[in-house]
């Protein structure tokens, strides 16, 4: 048993996305963009909340494109030069090395993405360029023969850059497809709008079997090689440890649960795979969006998503109401948004020069009837006078019809002259009008929403979502394990054959560290749950004898009940549908105003009179030990519902998860199952130096569809031990 190597060791290339555990945090590292919504707070950032950084294609449709872009003509003093037929393998490097073979003077930059069967190169001066286009048109290059163009040109007719380009670019390119700019736009923010629903749930389903089976395949490699780990018998729980274990030794003795549960199931998954619970919203779901301002095919100012991709030199902006998951309040604001871009004598900022003032709309749309617009802006070089007149022309044109239906009953500006096109979490924000803030309902509870906080997009689907969670933290099942405990401990023969109230005086339990009040809460739980719900009076006291100690539950030796941990909480939903049936709530969030939220939810649901709801605002992998440190028993039950980023969480947080042996239950929720991957390995390799603490199983997973027509899917994975 020698040779064992894990499995990010043995190949990091086959999960490069996924090995958290080796590479150190996902902060580091690089990560392609795989989903066309471009406005979800956590679409785009990594762990720590920082936007990703794109390589290769920027993001279709998201502002990322615009943003990265390079110029298509000779903006910003480049001639460009556009070389087809290339080779998809070539690199700018090479590129650059055949003109300099060619004798291509001046060469300013190269544009050459890995998929690409096409290259760009930039000049300074036309004369530049038309050389380069003679030298390269024809030239043989790595078996194929290179087509030399001049890149599209721009006929700007008065507008900014890249605008103008967008303009003649989708028309040019609506030709090579048959497309039109619209269908272009629902190909990239809404993929699988062609396909019925029924089939975009299969397709769905089989991306997170994908992920399962990564998932698996991970795991096999902690056995020795050739171990026949598919029918292998796990050994007992209880088998003793023979001498010292080695690695593969303990693999073996805690990962041979695989091959009965591959077993289990007809897709050799680790654990049973449901089928894909469906979004009660099929169209028109969204509640929030980020509108980008630009200009449409036809030339005029319009706020609505950016269309197309730099890799095919399109660029520009459609109308928000011909994306099918956009509510239908969402594409009135937008509408309503170009009709003030249109009025506005100020213009829009252009991302390539890095002009004008109107940059882009962040919209939320409620089921309360509430509406947020955040406009943001570029300040430079605009006096105060007429950032004065901006916001006052922006109220004129909201606030009159902000309590009629669909109207903003809240509007506030960010100002921002970065280069992240997003809402930057730190750049100031004015509210121009209203509290600043929406509301909307889940489960009965009310929760505010800060501009920049994260709230789940589909909210009928959330609600599923934050169910299915509260169901899979299996609160009640503590609560019955306890009783049972309790009954089991009644001496044989004394039982009643009906359902009996377990009143137990509390001398009985009272065993080392734990005190009279918390048993007899115990004792008091244990009866409520035995206590029989149809027929009361058929409730029988039994008495249990001071002489016959109950064995000690370990649960019991805490105060009952569980702790919660709320593991990238947002603005604490998730903890807060449970709070009622848990003895502690903790939330961590790192973006301060979700927390502010957080607490303000608290209030707004009946207070915390006993305090057992605290927030952390912070990133979960610098909080995580003094969490478990601070409030987490030895013998306490704990919870933990883990719903990070895409990318999932620092492998520390799962290591600390791990360690503490009090968590015997991580409920986790995927927004991007193959990227938490390495978080599920993490979760259950064999114990090691790094991973200490039993590891977990996965017990059954759950995907849930929170973005009809696009590829995402939630996946919801119950682990134990
Ligand atoms: C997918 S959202 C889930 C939020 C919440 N559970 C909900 O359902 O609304 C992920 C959350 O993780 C937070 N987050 C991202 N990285 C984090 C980190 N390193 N530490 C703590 N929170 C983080 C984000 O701010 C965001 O609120």
């Amino acid at each position: 048993m020698t040779n064992f190597k894990r499995p990010w060791e043995e190949d990091g290339s086959s999960f490069s996305n996924v090995d958290l555990s080796q590479t150190g945090p996902a902060e580091t590292k690089k990560v392609k963009l795989d989903v066309e919504i471009p406005d979800t707070e956590m679409e785009g950032k990594d762990v720590n909340g920082r936007m990703e950084e794109v390589q290769g294609e920027p993001e279709p449709g998201s502002e990322t494109a615009g943003a990265s872009s390079l110029s298509t003509t000779g903006e910003n003093g480049r001639f460009r030069v556009r070389i087809d037929n290339m080779n998809s393998y070539a690199n700018s490097k090479e590129i650059l090395k055949l003109c300099k073979k060619l004798e291509i003077n001046n060469v300013e930059n190269c544009k050459k993405a890995p998929k690409w069967e096409y290259a760009f190169l930039m000049f300074k001066t036309e004369e530049d360029r038309t050389d380069a286009i003679k030298k390269l048109n024809g030239q043989e290059y790595k078996k194929k023969i290179l087509e030399a163009t001049h890149a599209n040109e721009v006929q700007r007719a008065g507008m900014q850059g890249m605008q103008g380009r967008a303009q003649r670019d989708v028309a040019a390119d609506g030709k090579d497809d048959g497309r039109t700019p619209a269908e272009r736009l629902a190909d990239q923010i809404t993929p699988l709008w062609k396909i019925s629903y029924e089939d975009q749930l299969k397709k769905k389903r089989n991306e997170m079997r994908k992920a399962m089976v990564q998932f698996r395949e991970a795991l096999t490699r902690y056995f020795p090689k050739r171990f026949d780990w598919k029918n292998a018998t796990p050994p007992p729980a209880d088998a003793p440890i023979l001498g010292t274990e080695d690695s593969e030794a303990k693999a073996v003795r805690q990962l041979t649960w695989l091959g009965p549960a591959c077993g289990s199931n007809k897709e050799k998954l680790p654990c049973e795979l449901l089928e894909v619970i469906p979004s009660p919203a099929v169209d028109n779901y969204r509640n929030k969006c980020e509108f980008t301002f630009g200009w449409n095919t036809a030339g005029e100012k319009v706020a609505g998503f950016l269309c197309g991709s730099f890799k095919d030199g399109v660029m520009t902006i459609i109308e928000a109401n011909v994306a099918k998951n956009v509510s239908p309040a969402g594409a009135e604001i937008a509408k309503s948004l170009t009709q003030f871009l249109r009025d506005s004598p100020l213009e829009i900022y252009d991302r390539i020069a890095k002009t004008g003032f109107w940059r882009m709309a962040l919209v939320r749309t409620h089921r309360t009837g509430e509406n947020m617009v955040v406009m943001q802006y570029n300040p430079t070089g605009v006096d105060t006078e007429t950032i004065a007149a901006a916001h006052d022309a922006l109220r004129a044109h909201f606030e009159p019809k902000k309590d009629e239906a669909g109207g903003v009953t809240t509007l506030l500006a960010q100002v921002h002259d970065g280069s992240f096109n997003g809402l930057p979490e730190d750049a100031p924000l004015h509210i121009i009008y209203g509290p600043g803030v929406v509301y909307e309902t889940l489960l009965g509870l009310r929760f505010r929403i800060s501009p920049t906080a994260f709230f789940q997009v589909n909210t009928e689907a959330t609600e599923v979502l934050y169910s299915k969670v509260r169901e899979w933290c299996a609160l009640d099942e503590v609560t019955a394990e306890r009783s049972q405990k309790l009954l089991k401990a009644i001496p044989e023969g004394r039982m009643p054959t009906k359902s009996v109230t377990a009143a137990v005086p509390a001398t009985t339990l009272v065993s080392e560290g734990v005190d009279a009040a918390t048993v007899d809460a115990v004792a008091a739980e244990g009866a409520a749950a035995a206590a029989p719900t149809d027929d009361g009076d058929k409730a029988a006291v039994v008495e249990v004898l001071p002489t016959e100690p109950i064995p000690p539950h370990p649960k019991d030796l805490s105060p009952p009940g569980t702790i919660l941990l709320d593991l990238c909480c947002g603005t604490g939903t998730i903890g807060l549908t449970m709070a009622l049936h848990v003895k502690k709530v903790i939330g961590v969030d790192m973006i301060k105003l979700a927390i502010t939220d957080a607490k303000h939810n608290v209030e707004l649901n009946g207070g915390d009179p006993e305090g057992k709801i605290i927030y952390y605002a912070d990133k979960v992998e610098k909080v995580i030990r003094e969490i478990v440190h601070e409030h987490v028993g030895v013998n306490d039950d704990v919870v933990v519902v883990l719903d990070p980023p895409r990318s999932g969480v620092y492998y520390d947080v799962i290591r600390t998860i791990r360690a503490c042996e009090a968590v015997k239950r991580v409920i986790y929720v995927a927004c991007a199952a193959n990227q938490a991957v390495g978080n599920f390995v993490d979760l259950c390799r064999p114990t090691s130096n790094k991973f200490k603490g039993d590891p977990f199983k996965p017990l059954r997973a759950q995907p849930l569809d929170l973005f009809p027509h696009t590829e995402h899917c939630e996946l919801v994975v119950e682990f134990r031990r």
